[in-house]
């Protein structure tokens, strides 16, 4: 066993959260950070394979939300690093629609039936929205779908609010456009360029000791004083901080065990969250036999198994003459899929193509499905928040436990599963442990500065101040929420605040006393 190395803060995950985090700590002059990743490469979720002489995107594929209200910060690294990228509307799916004979739909009649089901579906949902009966009851399928429009309709309905993130009730049209990444360099290009930063001491040289592949963390053991992390291959490392970036589908899994245990209040947010798996199956042709004019990029094929083979892309437009279909499966689909064959995923796809095109397809020469579910670093696509869950659930998340501060796209509250909301918590995440690494610095130095005596005499006080300032003791707020809650408050949003500021009042009012012995 190899002695321990010890630093001052460990992230554990190089996906883009982890990378982001190691960055914003690294210009902030944080040199003493180590990066600990399972795979043998950085990435996580954002990963290009070869397939059918190109790179593709096996994981993120899309820069999402470009132009609207708030602007994607990924787009702007994007722009800035000259990734290629190629504009994508994945909504237009909804004009092509095959049924299982091959007929196509007019698109106006099947547009016309899309865009009613959609506002049908939120003007219910928001004329309901206070009342939680009314909303499990708007949870379900809106209709038994039978015909292939209902089951198309039923099925882009679903996807808004599983594969697309988006709860229904909060979707609006803010314009957004998505682009899709079309560089050999791949989306992964983007962390490289980040990882440049920090892998680069203040004196310009490459410092690639500072990232470790290939180590899986499997043990975590923390104090006050700082954490110990126990790898697959017998390695420990220490560090006085730890930053914990493994998606939201490792944190539920049993691949990391803690000692002591995470607080209750922790494994009950982490367990509330819905994981998607969200899955983009390739093949390859000898030639194109789909339509491939403007509009054409998507298509659905309507089967009355919810999501079986339904979302269909080409990839004419991001790779002109690839001849290469995707074909994305979510949840039950993707499982599924994962658990069988490739030689049967191929029939079952080969299929819903002759059932699209006739029996004239041509078969696939190669096929690529991508395992998230079964890969043990990820045992998910990306997180999402139940409907009814609340700000207090997404808190928990999200907040410290002790020396361990948690990150990725699962603790983003605006983009939760996308690579923005990942980029966006790694820079968060670091704030915070900044903060917290500069009032322990200022606790220590208070400690130095006191005699004996005067130490003495205020240990009780102290101990006090210390719990309520540290901001990553989470505890006493939620007790006070549940307080609150039992006294009968009125919403869980209102009692979250109203908690808070009982918690600053009280923090305010130790200090004020402190002041006051001074
Ligand atoms: C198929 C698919 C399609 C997607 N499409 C899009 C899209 O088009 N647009 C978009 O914006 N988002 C998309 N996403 C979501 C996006 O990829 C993620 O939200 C984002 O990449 C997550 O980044 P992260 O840093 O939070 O987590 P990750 O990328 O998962 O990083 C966590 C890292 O931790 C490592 N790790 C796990 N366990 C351990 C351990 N025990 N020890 C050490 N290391 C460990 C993992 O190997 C991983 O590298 C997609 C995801 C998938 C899978």
């Amino acid at each position: 066993m190899e002695s321990p190395s010890s630093s001052l803060v460990i992230i554990v995950g190089a996906g883009i959260s982890g990378i982001s985090a190691a960055k914003a700590l690294a210009e902030n002059g944080v040199e003493d950070l180590l990066i600990l990743e399972a795979a043998d490469r950085i990435g996580g979720r954002i990963r290009k394979e070869e397939f059918g002489g190109l790179n593709v995107e096996t994981g993120a594929g899309w820069i999402q939300g470009v132009g609207g209200k708030e602007p994607n910060p990924v787009w702007e690294l994007a722009s800035k690093s000259g990734l290629r990228t190629c504009y994508s509307d994945y909504s237009n799916a909804r004009f092509n629609i095959y049924d299982q004979s091959g007929k196509i739909f007019p698109s106006a009649v099947a547009a016309d039936s899309y865009k009613r089901a959609v506002e049908s579906a939120i003007r219910e949902l928001r004329n309901q929205e206070a009342n939680l009966d009314g909303i499990s009851s708007i949870l379900e399928p809106p209709m038994v779908p039978k015909t292939p429009i209902e089951l198309a309709i039923d099925f882009i309905l679903h996807d808004f609010e599983m594969a697309e993130v988006e709860p229904i009730a909060t979707y609006t049209d803010l314009g957004e456009r998505e682009f899709l990444v079309a560089d050999e360099r791949g989306y992964e290009h983007l962390l490289y360029k980040m990882a440049e930063s920090f892998l680069r001491s203040s004196q310009g040289e490459i410092v690639d000791s500072r990232l470790k592949v290939n180590t899986v963390v499997r043990e975590v053991h923390y104090s006050r004083n700082g954490v110990s992390l126990k790898t697959e291959d017998h390695c420990v490392y220490n560090a006085k901080y730890v930053i914990l970036s493994v998606s939201v589908g490792v944190l539920q899994s049993e691949l990391i065990t803690f000692s002591p245990p995470l607080p209750k209040w922790k494994t009950e947010a982490i367990s509330k969250l819905d994981v998607i798996v969200y899955t983009k199956i390739f093949l390859k042709f000898p030639y194109k036999f789909w339509p491939c004019g403007p509009g054409t990029e998507f298509f659905l094929y309507a089967h009355e198994k919810r999501g079986y083979y339904t979302f269909w892309q080409h990839m004419e437009n991001a790779y002109p003459g690839s001849n290469i279909l995707v074909v994305t499966l979510t949840n039950e689909e993707s499982k599924r899929v994962e658990s069988q064959s490739e030689e049967e995923t191929l029939r079952e796809a080969m299929g819903a193509l002759r059932d699209m095109f006739g029996p004239q397809v041509p078969d696939a020469c190669d096929i690529l499905v991508p395992k998230w579910w079964n890969n043990r670093f990820q045992r998910c696509s990306y997180s999402n928040y139940p409907m009814l869950a609340s700000q207090l659930d997404f808190r928990g998340v999200k907040a410290p436990v002790g020396p361990i501060f948690f990150t990725g796209e699962h603790t983003h509250e605006r983009f939760n599963g996308y690579v923005h909301g990942g980029y966006l918590s790694g820079i968060d995440t670091s704030k915070a442990l900044l903060e917290a690494m500069m009032m322990r610095e200022e606790d220590e130095n208070e400690e130095d500065e006191e005699d004996e005596e005067e130490e003495e005499e205020q240990e009780g006080s102290m101990k006090e101040r210390r719990g309520l300032e540290r901001p990553f003791l989470l505890e006493p707020l939620l007790a006070l929420t549940e307080t609150l809650t039992q006294q009968g408050a009125v919403s869980r949003l209102q009692k979250w605040d109203s908690a808070r500021q009982l918690y600053f009042r009280g923090k305010l009012s130790i200090i004020q006393q402190q002041q006051a012995i001074k």
